[in-house]
């Protein structure tokens, strides 16, 4: 498949996705305790397509890429990716489908502080697809301008350094969804300008679909598609007028 044919495909299908948490009773806004914190009719991404997601503090926007990662199952609904339907699969299918098809980069870039950059590229890895490719694990941290630093820890580099080496594993397990969760929040400026890039042109240039939480919007306004999930979420208008 060339890369225009999988831009007209459709990698990820949400379907009446509703997921709803245990709230302390007396701050219930739902029904038997529990708030609905997502209900969305509809949400697609097609292959190669890069899609910013805004929306307002406590939203459920990592809500969303929880249930998309599968670590998190909904309520009720369906989530198909790449002709997998998530509900089907127990919690250790769900596991062994994000190992191979997932790509997660976190707004604390979670590297492991015992291993160096390389071992923890290597660790996305281990994961994935297949074996450990020390090749490809030394040329993704070359993509991402820290072959010089591939012996080093966590401790020992700059916040932006770590942000580029957990950019790196999320790439290492060759996934097909990356899912970025403010990936550019805790780095400064010019960092977060190098961050984006490098989630950017890696996805673009690995045919990966990117989807990308910010509340950034000199961040957001570099992506064609920009949603807003206050919009297409019926829970957050839920919200609202139990409020008023
Ligand atoms: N495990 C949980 N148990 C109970 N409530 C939860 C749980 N996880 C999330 N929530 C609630 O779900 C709502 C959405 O949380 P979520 O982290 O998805 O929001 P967000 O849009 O990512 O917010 P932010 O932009 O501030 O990071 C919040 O009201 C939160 O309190």
């Amino acid at each position: 498949m060339n890369r225009d044919q999988q831009t007209s495909e459709t990698l990820l299908t949400a379907t009446d996705v509703v997921k709803t948490f245990d709230q302390p009773a007396d701050q219930s806004g739902g029904k038997d305790g529990r708030l609905t914190v997502l209900d969305l009719p509809k949400f697609t991404i097609a292959y190669g397509e890069q899609v910013a997601l805004i929306g307002q503090s406590g939203g459920g926007k990592t809500t969303l890429l929880h249930l998309f990662a599968g670590l998190l199952v909904p309520d009720s609904g369906t989530i198909n990716i790449a002709g997998i339907e998530l509900s089907r699969l127990s919690e250790q299918g769900r596991d062994r489908f994000r190992a191979a098809n997932i790509g997660y980069v976190f707004q604390t870039f979670n590297l492991l502080p015992a291993f160096t950059a390389i071992e923890n590229v290597k660790l996305g890895m281990s994961f994935g697809q297949g074996s450990v490719d020390a090749g490809r694990a030394a040329e993704l941290l070359d993509r991402v301008g820290l072959s010089e630093r591939a012996n080093y820890r966590p401790s020992q580099l700059s916040v932006g350094q770590q942000q580029r080496v957990a950019i790196a594993r999320s790439l290492a397990g060759q996934p097909k969804l990356l899912l970025a969760d403010e990936p550019t929040a805790n780095v400064d400026p010019t960092s977060a300008e190098t961050v984006l890039d490098l989630i950017r042109t890696s996805c673009r240039d690995e045919g990966i679909s990117l989807l990308l939480v910010t509340h950034d919007m000199n961040v957001a306004q570099r992506f064609d598609r920009v949603d807003e999930l206050d919009t297409i979420n019926r829970a957050l208008s839920a919200h609202s007028k139990q409020a008023v």
